[in-house]
Formats: C-alpha cells, structure tokens, sequence
C-alpha cells in the first residue's frame, strides 16, 4: 500500500530532480524524470495486471524505478531497468536502498537494445520506455518478442517530443494484434496492449 507519507517522499525526490535539472545545462547530468501522476499510473497498471516481471529502459536516478519497484514488490515480481550510463544507476541505486526497494530490483548498466536483442520470448509483463526515443523503432521487434500475451507497452513523452516519438507510433499502429492510445498524463503516455 501506499501511504501518504511515502507519496510525500516521492514528491520530495521528484521536486529536489527538477530543481536539479533547472540549473543544470548537460543533459547526460540532468534527471529527467516523469512526473508523480505518470508514476503513480505506471504503479496502477502494473498492479491491476498483476505484472511480474517488468523491464524499464531509461532508470536515470531511478526516481520512476521506485514506482514500478513498489508495484513489483506488491505483485511478489521483479523490475529490471537498464540504463546506459553507469554514475546514472550508483544514483538509483542509492535511492532503491533508501526506499528499501532494492529487493525488488535488479539495475542493468548496457545500451538497451544489445539487451533487448537476448531478451526472451514473452519475458515480460509490462514494459516501460523513456530512454532515446529515436532509437525505439529498432527496438520494436525485440519489444513485440517480449511482450507476453496481454502485457503492456508505456511509452513516456509522447506529448512533449511528438516529433520524435512518430516513427515508432507509425510502427506499432501499422502492427497487427496491438491496440494503442495516447493518454494526457504527465509528458504523454503511449500505453501500448499486446492484445494477441
Ligand atoms: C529520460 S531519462 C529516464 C528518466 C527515468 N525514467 C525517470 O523518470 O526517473 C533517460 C535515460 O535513458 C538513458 N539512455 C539513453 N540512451 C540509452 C540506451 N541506448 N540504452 C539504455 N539507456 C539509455 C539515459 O542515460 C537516461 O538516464
């Protein structure tokens, strides 16, 4: 369950990132989170499907880890985020340890794509994607593997960055068996159904 006082420390983290992030001009430094009600529908999805595992491409600081992490530990299931750069998840690290998330978590350093390429058939329950988002197309056919039977697909920014999410909206629209509709949270949440 999630108490008030626990979404009060998540607030605190997500308000101490974007005061970060406004005086800091290098983007590979900067946070970049999602907001607190994409995270707090990113926990809502993933506990009514009851997701088990959960693949994150993007942990940054692991401030939207600690969301999928919560609903992971509720569903007795497992969260794991990859990102590509190592000092981003010694942050995330830090911050699963003082949520008393790391349990539930296992921090992937690697370019995502090298580690969607081995990823198993039907290997997970809900994926999550805020990373480079240019380089998602190339990572459909890996996320089309992946994707258990009625598992879900949460794509951050669709909004915000229209232009550079189009590519890939075009190419899951043009896919048969999924169903897929953008939702006003946050930056934009593509929300993607494997619905074969
Ligand atoms: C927008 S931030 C993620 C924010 C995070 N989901 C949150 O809300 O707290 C994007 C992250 O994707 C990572 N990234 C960029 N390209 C990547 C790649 N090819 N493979 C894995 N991670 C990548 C970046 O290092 C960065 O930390």
């Amino acid at each position: 369950m999630l108490t008030p006082q626990l979404l009060e420390e998540l607030n605190s983290l997500w308000e101490e990132g974007e005061r970060h992030d406004a005086v800091t001009q290098e983007r590979r430094e900067r946070r970049l989170n999602i907001t607190p009600d994409t995270g707090c529908f990113l926990y809502q999805l993933a506990r009514t499907r009851g997701a088990r595992h959960i693949v994150e491409i993007g942990t940054s600081n692991g401030f939207s880890t600690l969301w999928l992490a919560l609903a992971a530990r509720a569903n007795q299931g497992k969260v794991t985020s990859l990102d590509i750069l190592a000092e981003k998840q010694q942050q995330a690290a830090s911050n699963l340890a003082r949520f008393t998330l790391v349990d539930w978590v296992e921090l992937v350093c690697c370019d995502a794509l090298d580690w969607l390429a081995k990823a198993p058939l039907y290997s997970a329950d809900l994926v999550f994607l805020d990373a480079e988002r240019t380089l998602y197309p190339a990572y459909w056919p890996h996320l089309q593997r992946i994707l258990a039977p009625g598992a879900l697909l949460v794509m951050d920014n669709a909004l915000s960055h229209p232009d550079e999410c189009r590519p890939f909206m075009a190419e899951v629209l043009a896919t048969p068996g999924y169903l897929a509709e953008t939702y006003a949270i946050g930056k934009g949440q593509l929300v993607i159904l494997k619905d074969c």
